[in-house]
């Protein structure tokens, strides 16, 4: 997959692409549904997703808490297992100032010589949000490049649609299955390992520890987790406990999670690590002690185990 982050960078032979356009925050199962349909559209074309950094919504609510479910490398990564050609990650001051008229003109057509776009039913673009899924498939005709326009994904009859906000309320809730089922792959958090305050082996649970800047924070608390080491000698899969928190019997900063991996003992300063989050055990407590936080420490491992087993 050919990575592009700025308009300048397109090069002539990108053009004539089949583009979804959109966020594609978590990359979940609508997304790969419009992903398919982008490839039935336009069979011969390479296939694109056409997407903006940053964030719209980082851009209109700078003060607002993080929400994304994924940082950019992570999205592009999961986008390129997923097959596809090109990624455009376009700078989002350069359009966010254009009519409906000019983004179609301007960057679909003269800049990326789009053949196909493949959007959702709810699509708003343009400066002002005054174009929709309607008038894009209008001014498309206009501009040479064909639309498809997709039905909301839903999750079998009756059930409500996939989205990006779905996933974000399920895992505030601390429901890690449910979104999970939504993105059809859990939900990770991955990054190199960060150096903590190095009192977790002293209690007996060394923790890898990730930040989490710029990520929508999932409930607080305990979570049953599956490991991927990425790379280094202990490249692997493994299970785990990790606590999502901020320490309010120490330190109380910024929220990390800290995981603490079943039968592994090793270095992992600075590896890549990914996280699954897979069920939410408890919230975090302040204890009375170190003693008694061991203990219940003891008790989240274990049952971090029996529902590791039964998966
Ligand atoms: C399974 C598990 C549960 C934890 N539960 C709590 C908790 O309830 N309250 C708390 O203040 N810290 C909790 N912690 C975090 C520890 O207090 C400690 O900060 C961490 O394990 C080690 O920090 P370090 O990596 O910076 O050395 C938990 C850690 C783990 C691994
Ligand atoms: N079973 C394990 N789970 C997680 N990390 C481990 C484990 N065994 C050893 N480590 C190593 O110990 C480090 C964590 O130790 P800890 O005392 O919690 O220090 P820190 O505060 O720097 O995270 C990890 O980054 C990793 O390199």
């Amino acid at each position: 997959m050919r990575r592009i982050r700025t308009i300048d960078d397109v090069l002539p032979s990108d053009r004539g692409a089949c583009a979804a356009i959109g966020n594609f925050d978590g990359v979940h199962l609508g997304h790969q549904a419009i992903l398919d349909r982008a490839r039935e559209a336009a069979p011969d074309a390479s296939r694109a997703v056409l997407t903006f950094e940053p964030h719209p919504r980082e851009v209109f609510a700078p003060e607002a808490p993080p929400f994304r479910l994924m940082r950019p490398d992570t999205r592009a990564h999961r986008l390129e297992k997923l097959g596809l050609d090109l990624l455009f990650e376009i700078e989002f001051d350069r359009v966010r100032g254009l009519s409906p008229e000019a983004f179609c003109a301007e960057i679909c057509a003269e800049t990326l010589g789009l053949t196909h776009a493949v959007v959702g039913e709810d699509f708003r673009f343009g400066k002002g949000r005054a174009g929709d899924a309607e008038t894009f498939a209008r001014l498309g005709e206009t501009n040479g490049f064909g639309v498809t326009i997709l039905p909301a994904f839903g999750l079998g009859e009756g059930s409500s649609r996939v989205s990006s906000s779905g996933v974000r309320a399920a895992l505030e809730e601390g429901r890690p299955r449910d979104a999970a089922a939504m993105l059809g792959h859990w939900h990770r958090v991955d990054g190199p390992v960060e150096h903590g305050d190095k009192r977790g082996r002293t209690l007996g649970y060394p923790t890898a520890n990730l930040g989490m800047e710029g990520l929508l924070l999932p409930k607080l608390g305990v979570y049953a987790v599956l490991v991927d080491i990425l790379d280094g000698p202990h490249a692997g899969s493994w299970q785990g406990v990790a606590s999502l928190g901020v320490r309010p019997m120490f330190d109380g900063g910024a929220a990390k999670l800290e995981t603490f991996l079943f039968d592994f003992d090793g270095d992992l300063y600075g590896t890549e690590i990914s996280v699954a989050l897979v069920e939410f055990l408890r919230p975090e407590e302040t204890f009375d002690g170190v003693e008694t936080l061991i203990a219940q420490m003891d008790r989240d491992k274990a049952g971090a185990r029996a529902v590791l087993e039964a998966l």
